[in-house]
């Protein structure tokens, strides 16, 4: 029999400090049935990266949160990429690869990390101690993605909320979301918006979207959906992995030095920041026919809740799981995904982080945490609300 458990992974006191309560599931058994949401978790990584692979017994289609899409309305039409199996998966994801690849970004590369050196040589001109999160994490995405997708000025304070209400709706109606529902209207509406052709300036990533419709590469009612897709999925996410890994070597003794001694060593700090800390920490898939895990077969039909951060930290396939360790090679960490619907934003991500990370290489020779963090509620993203630092100016 499959063990159950009444752990709320959607609970207050869950979000709260989710490592003790995932550590326990993972330990407990390969699957647990949760008895709060009817769904069957999994927490190691041999079973959660199957689980990611396995598209055909374990689909996107009827929706990667709580809710299942055989039975449920979506609160906004599926994402084509996210939400999506093949076929009808292939053509957008091939098409945002290519937009999102790591040579089409290295246009991108020379003015980000530009616009990094001013943002950094801003904040320590206001002084050594600040915070790495609102100083930081929540400018430098909101300063360069914006205008890389092709977003007019007015509104971008609308992408935050947007997307932290996106991650929440993957997770249960009540709590986080009905707190929200109220007066997320205007922001769905403004999103809604900007996906539009007109509203879209040239040489975006939106506008590439587009031109790839008129190419017939992708139709013209996909285009605005994918444009959808970089307004959800491309701030919150950088946001919390960027204040990730401030706080990683913030409190890692020794790994500032080590990068300021081996800046090469970067891209593989933020890499390793995001098996730790797993900006996004769950995802669901819904089993399409009956499905083996670890010796359990699941009916068609069943969530599956999949720890990625659990599994990110399973001591099976990760020595001391727990620390923050330059010297290993995170390559295989399922904190982007795996297969199929691997994160097809990662060199976007990699290229915000490692330009803010080798702004500050330059600048600061020490960095402290001088307080508690505090982290932000959400039902989905792990993320940060203050990362308090002080820095040694190099
Ligand atoms: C630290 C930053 C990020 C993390 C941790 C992250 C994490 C993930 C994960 C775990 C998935 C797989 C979802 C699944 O398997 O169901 C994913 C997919 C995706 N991500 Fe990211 N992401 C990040 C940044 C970004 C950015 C910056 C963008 C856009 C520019 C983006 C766009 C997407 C899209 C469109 C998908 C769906 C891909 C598909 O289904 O084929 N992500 N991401
Ligand atoms: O296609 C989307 O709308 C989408 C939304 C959220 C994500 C999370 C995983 C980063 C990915 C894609």
């Amino acid at each position: 029999t499959i063990p159950t458990s009444d752990v709320d992974p959607f609970s207050p006191e869950f979000l709260a400090d989710p490592w003790p309560f995932v550590t326990e599931l993972r330990e407990m058994a390969p699957v647990v049935h949760l008895e709060r949401h009817d769904v069957h978790a999994i927490g190691r990584y041999a079973d959660v990266h199957r689980a990611l692979t396995d598209w055909q017994s374990l689909q996107s289609a009827a929706g990667v949160g709580l809710s299942n899409f055989n039975h449920e309305k979506p609160w906004r039409p599926p994402s084509v990429l996210l939400e999506a199996d093949p076929p009808k998966h292939d053509a957008p994801r091939h098409v945002l690869q290519e937009i999102l690849s790591p040579r089409s970004l290295r246009a991108l590369e020379e003015r980000w990390r530009a616009d990094a050196h001013t943002l950094v040589d801003e904040v320590l001109a206001r002084g050594t101690a600040f915070d790495a999160v609102t100083a930081l994490a929540e400018v430098f995405p909101l300063r360069v993605f914006p205008d890389a997708v092709g977003l007019g000025p007015d509104g971008r304070e609308n992408l935050l909320p947007y997307g932290d209400f996106a991650f929440n709706a993957f997770g249960p109606q009540e709590g986080l979301v009905a707190k929200a529902a109220p007066t997320i209207g205007p922001t769905i509406e403004w999103i809604g918006e900007q996906c539009r052709r007109e509203n879209l300036a040239d040489g975006g990533f939106g506008c590439q979207i587009w031109e790839a419709s008129d190419h017939g590469d992708i139709t013209p009612e996909q285009a605005p959906l994918m444009v959808r897709s970089l307004l959800t999925a491309g701030v919150d996410t950088t946001v919390t992995g960027i204040a990730a890994v401030v706080h990683a070597v913030a409190t890692t003794p020794g790994a500032w030095e080590r990068l300021r001694a081996h800046p090469e060593l970067l891209p593989r700090a933020f890499e390793e920041a995001v098996r730790l800390a797993s900006p996004v920490q769950t995802f669901f898939r819904t089993t399409k026919v009956p499905t083996t895990i670890a010796g359990i077969t699941l009916p068609a039909d069943r969530k599956v809740l999949m720890f990625l951060g659990a599994a990110n930290r399973d001591p099976r396939r990760w020595e001391h799981p727990d620390a923050f360790d330059l010297d290993r090679d995170p390559s295989g960490h399922v904190g982007f995904g795996m297969g199929i619907h691997q994160c097809v934003g990662q060199h976007v991500a990699r290229l915000e982080a490692t330009a803010v990370l080798g702004a500050l290489l330059e600048r600061v020779a020490r960095i402290d945490l001088t307080g508690p963090v505090v982290h932000h509620p959400n039902n989905t993203l792990r993320g940060f609300e203050s990362v308090p630092v002080e820095v040694t100016l190099a």
